[in-house]
């Protein structure tokens, strides 16, 4: 496997018009990239407009497309995540074999239809029971969001501004919305590391921290992708920060975009940051985001470890808090709580149990500061958690409304039940990668594995790292000091 360094995300690569000399928001596809960007978007349905560029309709058109498309798409979307707006130009010639596959008959032609139903696929004239749509009533802005409007039975208008929007889910009434945060842990994950880089918090007493939860990753990350980029950081990682380079200073030298010699490798793919949150969004622009995302990770983690895992992982996520997570407050307390903890972990159900009575001591101690300062998401106030309406079963007798977290008589089985399935199976269901659900923890890391080490040695410090780390990662750390006995020449970081 190779680095992909280049363009954030392909919502960002889109570029500058020439025409308008503004950005636009419609994504545009080619042969090239039409399977891969509609087989990875998060988004619910597509929209596939079909065009010519010498076309003058189509240039009318298009401010009208755009339009709709702002809603939609790109880090300023006001309703990311949900319909992905596409474009692709039939005159260029590269593309002609897509748009005959479409039976493109006029300019500009739209469908409509679940993004994967795009992929490898394609329209004809008398095809019964597609569950692609041409939109046959999409002259103007206003139009095209009639149109999906109805197939969706919202009420999007044009003038919706971001956070200022009534369509955000609750945080209990749909289970179903844990479905969507894979996407987020994704962009949780790729967060932290461009913020380890961005701040140099690799340092020599950070290192083996930073490992060992780079380890954790590449054998749990619910994401494929987020595993493979894990295990690529992990067998380079001496290359990435150099044992003997590691003061501040030296780090300064070098560095060329403030970020090091990684500064531009993407841990979970380059698509990923997207810029935007979709089960962890805010109905404010500076609440939940990255924090809630975090936590999601962490509860993901907990619930794929096996019970040989649990103290490990128990130490790793403690230690990469207290390096890595930059809110002091948050990482001191964590700590704190961390640090009460006399006995090891021995099994998945204690860990689980207790990351879940942990956050919730978060939860019980924000309610109070955010009421008094109000400071909370006004949508997304903090609750004891699961409530009722989520999981009855975890709640033994009806406790009254307002509970402490220590009043509620829980039952602690039901609770393991609800968030091995609930942050397991459910948060992936939803999730198009063709791999992700399989339970290839530490097969599918070794794989890839296999791929990007043709040509690499593994570090001398991860392999140590890897070598001290609990031996429960076996095949996972007996694969890579059995790649370490076979070393072979360094390969260059790019
Ligand atoms: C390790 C850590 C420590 C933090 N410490 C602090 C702190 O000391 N002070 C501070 O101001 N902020 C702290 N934060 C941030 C804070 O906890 C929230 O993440 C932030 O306020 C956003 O809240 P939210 O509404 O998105 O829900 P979050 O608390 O972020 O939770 C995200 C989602 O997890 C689910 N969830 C909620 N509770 C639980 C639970 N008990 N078990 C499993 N799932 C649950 C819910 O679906 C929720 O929407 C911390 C964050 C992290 C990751």
């Amino acid at each position: 496997a190779s680095f992909s360094v280049g363009s954030r995300s392909i919502l960002r690569s889109i570029g500058v018009n020439e025409n308008n000399g503004g950005a636009d928001n419609a994504v545009e596809l080619n042969v090239t990239n039409f399977d891969a960007v509609l087989g990875e978007t998060p988004a619910t349905y597509a929209v596939v407009e079909f065009f010519a560029h010498w076309c003058p309709a189509c240039r009318n058109y298009k401010p009208h497309y755009e339009k709709v498309a702002r809603l939609f798409n790109g880090p300023n979307a006001v309703h990311p995540g949900i319909i992905l707006m596409t474009r692709v130009d039939c005159a260029l010639k590269i593309n002609n074999k897509l748009c005959d596959k479409f039976s493109v008959s006029h300019y500009p032609m739209l469908f409509w239809g679940p993004p994967s139903k795009f992929v490898a696929g394609g329209w004809e004239p008398k095809q019964e029971k597609s569950e692609i749509r041409v939109i046959d009533d999409a002259r103007t802005a206003d139009r095209l969001l009639n149109w999906i409007n109805k197939q969706t039975g919202s009420s999007y208008g044009l003038d919706d501004g971001k956070f200022e929007n009534e369509h955000l889910p609750s945080n209990i009434s749909d289970p179903g919305q844990i479905a969507r945060a894979v996407y987020d842990v994704e962009e949780a994950t790729a967060t932290a590391f461009d913020i380890i880089l961005s701040h140099k918090m690799i340092k020599s007493e950070t290192r083996a921290s930073l490992i060992r939860f780079l380890q954790l990753l590449v054998a749990h990350h619910p994401s494929r992708r987020c595993r493979k980029g894990s295990a690529e950081v992990l067998v380079n990682f001496d290359d990435l920060s150099p044992s003997h380079m590691q003061s501040t200073d030296k780090q300064e030298v070098i560095t060329s975009n403030g970020k090091g010699a990684l500064g531009n490798f993407q841990i979970c793919g380059k698509e990923v940051p997207r810029g935007y949150w979709m089960f962890c969004r805010g109905s404010r622009n500076e609440t939940r985001g990255f924090s809630c995302g975090l936590w999601v990770l962490l509860h993901s983690l907990s619930v794929r470890i096996d019970d040989g895992e649990s103290q490990f992982t128990f130490t790793s996520i403690c230690d990469f808090i207290h390096n890595f997570f930059i809110c002091e407050e948050c990482r001191q307390h964590f700590y704190e709580m961390c640090s009460s903890v006399t006995s090891p972990f021995n099994t998945t159900r204690d860990f689980v149990l207790w990351l879940w009575s942990t956050h919730n001591k978060v939860n019980e101690r924000l309610m109070k500061l955010e009421a008094s300062l109000n400071t909370g998401d006004p949508k997304f106030p903090k609750i004891i958690w699961p409530p009722k309406q989520l999981c009855s079963s975890c709640h033994r007798s009806r406790s009254q409304g307002g509970a402490k977290f220590s009043q509620i008589d829980w039952d602690e089985d039901e609770v393991f039940k609800f968030l091995t399935s609930y942050y397991g199976k459910t948060l992936v269901s939803l999730y198009k990668d063709k791999d992700s659900l399989r339970n290839d923890g530490i097969d599918g890391a070794v794989e890839d594995l296999v791929v990007s080490t043709n040509a690499v040695v593994v570090p001398v410090g991860a392999a140590l790292a890897i070598a001290l780390a609990s031996c429960a990662f076996g095949a996972l750390a007996c694969y890579w000091r059995s790649q370490q006995k076979n070393r072979k020449p360094r390969r260059s970081w790019n």
